[in-house]
């Protein structure tokens, strides 16, 4: 990707250390564009708000924690309707496209930006493109009405389909400019958005008065700077059915086991939520956090310890945990991947089930049952959740706004409960990870009991990493 920054995003400093790291706008490269009174001024329902519009200067601090005499630190632009708009609702032609793995709540999003750009903006040209990146240029488009999306909220997926892989960049663009698509709502992930970044440069280059933004879609919830990505909270419910279920058969069992093992490829979030909420699991392993099998203070004598102490236990694997583990037993560092480049995980729940079976069946005095529940794919193809479709919905609103008010190159994401624009290369540049030496991962071992797998040493070292990130950068959700 073009890492041209000043392209990315546009940095304004002021008074007292404040930053504004502002997304760009379609006047930034088209010059003298005509603007127009925002509709919503006579829309009955929004015209009796006082201060409907959000002010120019508004903007939202990363950081809410601060100190005396510390530095106001970054900002982002308020999300929210503007007093003037950029596009006439005849001229509006939008596109609204999903990527990567599935996420509950996609469909309230596409749902919301339709009857956005429908109802608040008069708007009646939106087109959904099928499958992905790669439906720009290889399918035909789906017309989307508010008739059309009227009741998808209730249904898991995305009706205009997803897809891995086929972002080729001169081939969307160029299915764009032929079209005449001039708003592009893209909602994935962290290689979503960085697909979407290219685009809006892409065009951007050609001079076309096309906006690109997007929403981030990610049951993993590992995209920066946002408080959480939509859809996590209704992942972190559904995982409470099969943690119940792993609790309810291991507690009928003598000795018994239950490995559930969740979503989360580098990022540990759900497991970490799922552990928390539930209060019935003994072990949650997670990629930031290593550990180890065999010998004193390693993962089997704690299975052993809480068998016997308890009678059962119910252990929460994310999928990327222990990968290292399993890369070098099985001498299988491989570098197989998806079609959008992300690497092939093993199967980390199978691995530890069958690593727990064999050590108790050296040890003839102690028989053990063990059940283990793979839910990853249930738990992401659900409906979205009450308070998940009001996130979406305030997400899609957000984004309508902004991209009629000109703004382009930006994603809509929520900073410490507020609605902003953040530029791509702000959510597209790391990743969110759980932090063990936060207090939410004190709180997960506290509530487990298990052992951090750490000696003081590797603390040392862990904490000495994690200073090394900027300040703040990585304070949400973990330490709250
Ligand atoms: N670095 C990148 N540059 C351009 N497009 C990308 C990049 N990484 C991924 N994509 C595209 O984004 C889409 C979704 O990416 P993927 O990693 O599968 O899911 P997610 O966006 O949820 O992380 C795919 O169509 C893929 O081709
Ligand atoms: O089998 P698929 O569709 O590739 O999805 C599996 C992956 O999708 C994820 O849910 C994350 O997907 P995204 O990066 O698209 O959000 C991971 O947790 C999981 O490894
Ligand atoms: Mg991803």
């Amino acid at each position: 990707m073009d890492n041209n920054i000043s392209v990315q995003m546009k940095v304004e400093t002021g008074d007292a250390g404040y930053v504004l790291e502002d997304v760009p706008h379609l006047s930034d490269y088209i010059p003298n564009l005509p603007t127009y009174p925002n509709p919503l001024r006579s829309n009955p329902a929004y015209s009796v708000v006082k201060q409907y519009f959000v002010d120019a200067d508004d903007t939202v601090p990363q950081k809410v924690v601060v100190h005396k005499d510390g530095p106001r630190g970054i900002h982002f632009r308020r999300a929210g309707p503007r007093q003037r708009v950029y596009f006439t609702p005849d001229e509006v032609h939008a596109a609204i496209v999903t990527c990567g793995g599935l996420c509950p709540g996609l469909n309230t999003v596409i749902r919301e930006i339709v009857c956005a750009l429908y109802h608040m903006y008069g708007v009646t040209k939106v087109l959904g493109i099928d499958g992905g990146y790669r439906g720009f240029y290889s399918k035909n488009t789906i017309t989307l009405t508010p008739k059309v999306v009227d009741d998808i909220h209730k249904r898991g997926g995305t009706i205009i389909g997803t897809s891995r892989g086929g972002h080729d960049k001169p081939k969307i663009v160029d299915s764009i400019q032929d079209r005449g698509i001039n708003q592009v709502y893209i909602i994935g992930g962290d290689g979503t958005q960085k697909g979407a970044a290219v685009i809006y440069q892409e065009i951007r280059k050609r001079g076309l008065k096309a906006v690109v933004a997007g929403i981030p879609k990610t049951i993993d919830n590992d995209i920066p700077v946002i408080d959480k990505s939509f859809g996590f909270d209704t992942a972190v419910e559904e995982a409470q059915r099969a943690i119940n279920a792993a609790h309810v058969e291991a507690e009928s069992a003598e000795n018994g086991i239950g490995v559930v093992k969740l979503m989360g490829r580098y990022s540990g979030f759900i497991a970490m939520y799922a552990t928390l909420a539930s209060r019935d699991v003994d072990l949650c392993l997670i990629p930031e956090s290593p550990f180890f099998l065999e010998g004193e203070g390693g993962l089997l004598e704690y299975v052993e310890k809480r068998l016997k102490d308890n009678g059962h236990m119910v252990i929460v694997v994310a999928e990327g945990a222990g990968q290292e583990l399993l890369a070098a037993e099985t001498l299988n560092s491989s570098t197989a991947q998806d079609a959008s480049g992300n690497k092939l995980l093993q199967d980390v729940g199978l691995w530890i089930s069958d690593k727990i079976k064999k050590h108790f069946a050296r040890q003839t005095s102690m028989p053990i049952t063990l059940k283990y529940i793979d839910p990853t794919y249930m738990i992401r193809a659900v409906p979205s959740n009450a308070s998940d479709n009001v996130y979406c919905t305030l997400l899609a609103q957000s984004c309508v706004h902004g991209v009629m008010a000109g703004y382009t190159g930006f994603v809509s994401g929520l900073v410490n409960g507020r609605q902003t624009y953040i530029p791509f290369n702000r959510i597209t540049e790391k990743q969110n990870n759980v932090v063990i030496t936060d207090r939410m991962w004190a709180r997960l071992l506290s509530s487990t009991n298990q052992p951090s797998f750490l000696g003081p040493k590797e603390v040392e070292v862990q904490k000495q990493v994690e200073a090394q990130t900027i300040e703040g950068e990585n304070s949400k959700p973990n330490d709250i």
